[in-house]
C-alpha cells in the first residue's frame, strides 16, 4: 500500500481528511502530544520493544540505538521522536531530509549535538545523496570527513562526534538505501490505529481541550478518522465548535454525527471527493471497470488528484481495485452507497438500485 501517495498535493492538504499537517494542526499538536510511553496510545508492540530498548540503555549508561519509524503521516512518528528523548532524558534536534541539500548541511548538525542527544529526521529519504554518505559514517563510527577546498588540493578533516541517537522518519523504509536501513539498530512499522484505539486517542484530546464527550460521542469521530490520530483530532477539534455553536458544547454521537456531516467527511470517513469517485464509477461505469483518465473526467478533477488523493484510501478500506482493465467497485462499494449493482435485484432488498424502479 503506497501511503506515501496521500502526502503530497496541494488538493490533499485542504481536506479535513488529509494525513499530512496543515497549519492549524502544527499550533495545537504541541498541545496534544502525549509525553511519554505510557501516555502513547496503541502500537502495542513498538511501545514495549521500544521501552526494552530504551530501559536497556539507561541501564548500561549508554546512548539509545539508532530507530527507524517508518509509516504514513500523522500515525505519531514525531511524537514517537520526542517521547524517546524524554525517556533517555535527553535534548532533541528536529530536521528533515528535504531541509539537509548538501554533506555541510549535515555536518554543521552532527557537530553540534550534544552527547546523548536525539536527532530526528524527518522524511530521511529525500536526503541527498552526498549527505546519506556523511550519514553512513556518523552513524557508524560517530565521525565524519569534512573536505575542504575543491579539486586535487581537498582534502579530508576527520571530526569526531559525540555518541547520538539518530531517529529517522520515513512513510516507506523500503525507499531507504539498504546500507543506510541496515545502521538503524532497531525499525519499527507504525499501524493504522483501530477505532478503540482512536477513540482512546480523542477522549485524551478532549481532555486536554477541556470538552466534555461521551463514549458514543468519541467512538463516532474514530470511525471517521481513517485510523490517522492526527485525523481524529482535527476531526474533534471541528466537531467541539459546532457543539459550541449549535448545540451544549457537549459531544454526543448525535452531535459528531450531525458536525461531521456539516464538513461531509462520511460513516467511514471518506470526504466529497472520494465519495464523488465512487459514485461516478458506479453510477456511470456499473462499477468498472473503467480507466483512470476517464473516471477523472467524470469527476471533474486531475487524473492525478483522484490517483494520488483519493484513491490510495479508496483502496485501503477495500472499496475500489485497481485492476490491469481499469478502476473496479467492490461489492462493499455499493453497499457503502446504498446502491444494488447491475444484474439480478436482490428481490425484497428494499435498497434503491441504480437500475431498479
Ligand atoms: N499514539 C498516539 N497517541 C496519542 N496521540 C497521538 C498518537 N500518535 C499521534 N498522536 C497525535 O497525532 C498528532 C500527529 O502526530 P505526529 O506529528 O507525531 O505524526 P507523524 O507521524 O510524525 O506525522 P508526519 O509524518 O506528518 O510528521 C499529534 O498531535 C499527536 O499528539
Amino acid at each position: 500500500m503506497n501511503w506515501d501517495d496521500e502526502t503530497d498535493t496541494g488538493t490533499a492538504a485542504e481536506r479535513l481528511v488529509a494525513p499530512a499537517a496543515d497549519g492549524e494542526d502544527t499550533a495545537v499538536e504541541a498541545a496534544l502530544r502525549p509525553k511519554d510511553l505510557s501516555e502513547f496510545v496503541g502500537q502495542e508492540k513498538v511501545r514495549q520493544q521500544l521501552d526494552l530498548v530504551l530501559k536497556a540503555a539507561r541501564q548500561r549508561g549508554a546512548t539509545a540505538d539508532h530507530v527507524l519509524l517508518s509509516g504514513a503521516p500523522g500515525l505519531g512518528k514525531t511524537t514517537l521522536s520526542m517521547i524517546i528523548a524524554a525517556e533517555m532524558g535527553a535534548p532533541i534536534r528536529i530536521t528533515s531530509g528535504p531541509a539537509i541539500q548538501h554533506a555541510g548541511d549535515l555536518a554543521a548538525i552532527l557537530s553540534s549535538l550534544q552527547e546523548g542527544e536525539v536527532l530526528f529526521l524527518d522524511e530521511i529519504h529525500r536526503m541527498s545523496r552526498p549527505a546519506e554518505e556523511m550519514l553512513y559514517m556518523a552513524m557508524e563510527d560517530f565521525r565524519v570527513d569534512v573536505i575542504v577546498g575543491k579539486g586535487p588540493g581537498a582534502t579530508a578533516i576527520p571530526l569526531e562526534l559525540p555518541p547520538f541517537t539518530l531517529v529517522g522518519a520515513t512513510t516507506r523504509a523500503g525507499l531507504l538505501p539498504p546500507p543506510l536501513r541496515d545502521r538503524f539498530g532497531f525499525t519499527a512499522h507504525m499501524e493504522f490505529y483501530e477505532p478503540a484505539e482512536l477513540q482512546r486517542v480523542i477522549h485524551r484530546s478532549a481532555g486536554l481541550l477541556d470538552v466534555e464527550i461521551d463514549t458514543a460521542g468519541a467512538a463516532e469521530i474514530a470511525g471517521r478518522s481513517r485510523g490517522t490520530p492526527r485525523i481524529a483530532n482535527r476531526l474533534l477539534r471541528r466537531v467541539r465548535d459546532y457543539a459550541q455553536v449549535r448545540a451544549d458544547g457537549v459531544i454526543t454521537r448525535e452531535i459528531a454525527a450531525a458536525a461531521l456531516g456539516v464538513y461531509e467527511v462520511d460513516s467511514r470517513g471518506l470526504d466529497r471527493l472520494d465519495r464523488a469517485v465512487l459514485e461516478a464509477l458506479l453510477k456511470l461505469f456499473g462499477g468498472g471497470p473503467v480507466g483512470l483518465s476517464t473516471l477523472a473526467v467524470a469527476v471533474g478533477e486531475e487524473r492525478e488528484t483522484v490517483e494520488e488523493v483519493a484513491e490510495p484510501f479508496l483502496v485501503r478500506e477495500g472499496l475500489l481495485a485497481r485492476t490491469p482493465r481499469g478502476r473496479v467497485a467492490t461489492p462493499a462499494a455499493w453497499a457503502h452507497l446504498g446502491l444494488v449493482p447491475p444484474g439480478p435485484a436482490a428481490p425484497g432488498s428494499g435498497q434503491q438500485g441504480l437500475f431498479g424502479p
